[in-house]
C-alpha cells in the first residue's frame, strides 16, 4: 500500500509540538492562530469536540494560510470529507477504524491515527502510516512504551498525545522514535475564553524554546 500520510513522515511544519485544541467560538480561532505563530507554533489541532470546531478550523484556513490547521478528535468516517471542507490540511483521531482510514484515502487528506497498542501500530503500518498518535500516552506506558515500540516497531515515529506537559515534554522528543508531542497545555480554556493571546504566545514560546533543547 502506497505511503498514506506523506506530511507526517516529512511533516510540513516546523513545531515539533502540537496544540490540541478545543475552540468555544468561531471568533478565538483567527487570534489563536497569529498568537501560536508569533510564538513559533505552526500547526494546529483544532478538535471536533465542540461545535465551534468546525467553523474554527474554516476561519484559520481561511484568513491564517501560513497556519497549518488540523482537525482533531476526528472519529466518524463521515466527517473527514467536512473537514476537508472545511480547510483542514490534515485529520487527526485518538483511535484507528477501517472506516475512519478508507474515509481519509477516499479524501486523499493525511491521517493520523490514534494507537495504544503493538497491534495496532502494525495495523497502522499494514495501511502505509509512518506516524500515528499514541493515544492516550500517559496510560499506554508514557516513555517506557515508547521505548518499548521502538525495539520491534523502530520504523514507526509517534505523536504522544495525553498527559504530556512542558515538564516531560523534552524527555518525549529525545526518544528517536518520537516525531513530535500533542497536548492541550498550550492554550488552556481559560485563557482563551478570556481572549488572553499574549499569554497563548508565552506558552507557545516557552513550548518551542523547551523543543529546541
Ligand atoms: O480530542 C482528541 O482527539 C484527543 O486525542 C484527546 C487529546 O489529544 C487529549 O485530551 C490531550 O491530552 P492532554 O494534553 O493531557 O489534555
Amino acid at each position: 500500500m502506497t505511503q498514506l500520510n506523506p506530511a507526517f513522515t516529512r511533516p510540513a511544519f516546523t513545531s515539533r509540538v502540537v496544540p490540541v485544541i478545543v475552540i468555544t467560538h468561531p471568533d478565538q480561532a483567527v487570534p489563536m492562530a497569529h498568537a501560536l505563530l508569533e510564538g513559533g507554533v505552526d500547526v494546529m489541532e483544532i478538535t471536533l469536540r465542540h461545535a465551534a470546531g468546525l467553523p474554527a478550523i474554516e476561519q484559520v484556513a481561511k484568513h491564517v494560510p501560513q497556519m497549518h490547521v488540523g482537525a482533531g478528535t476526528v472519529t466518524r468516517a463521515e466527517e473527514m470529507a467536512r473537514v476537508q471542507a472545511a480547510g483542514a490540511s490534515f485529520a487527526l483521531s485518538p483511535g484507528m477504524t477501517d472506516a475512519l482510514v478508507q474515509a481519509a484515502m477516499a479524501c486523499k487528506l493525511p491521517f493520523m491515527p490514534g494507537v495504544m497498542t503493538p497491534g495496532e501500530v502494525m495495523a497502522a503500518r499494514d495501511y502505509g502510516f509512518g506516524v500515528v498518535k499514541l493515544f492516550p500516552a500517559a496510560q499506554a506506558g508514557g516513555l517506557a512504551m515508547l521505548k518499548a515500540l521502538g525495539g520491534p516497531l523502530g520504523d514507526m515515529r509517534f505523536c504522544p498525545t495525553g498527559g504530556v506537559s512542558l515538564t516531560n515534554m523534552g524527555e518525549f522528543l529525545k526518544q528517536p522514535n518520537v516525531a513530535m508531542v500533542g497536548g492541550s497545555w498550550l492554550t488552556p480554556v481559560d485563557v482563551v475564553e478570556r481572549g488572553d493571546w499574549a499569554e497563548i504566545t508565552r506558552l507557545a514560546r516557552e513550548a518551542t524554546d523547551a523543543a529546541a533543547v
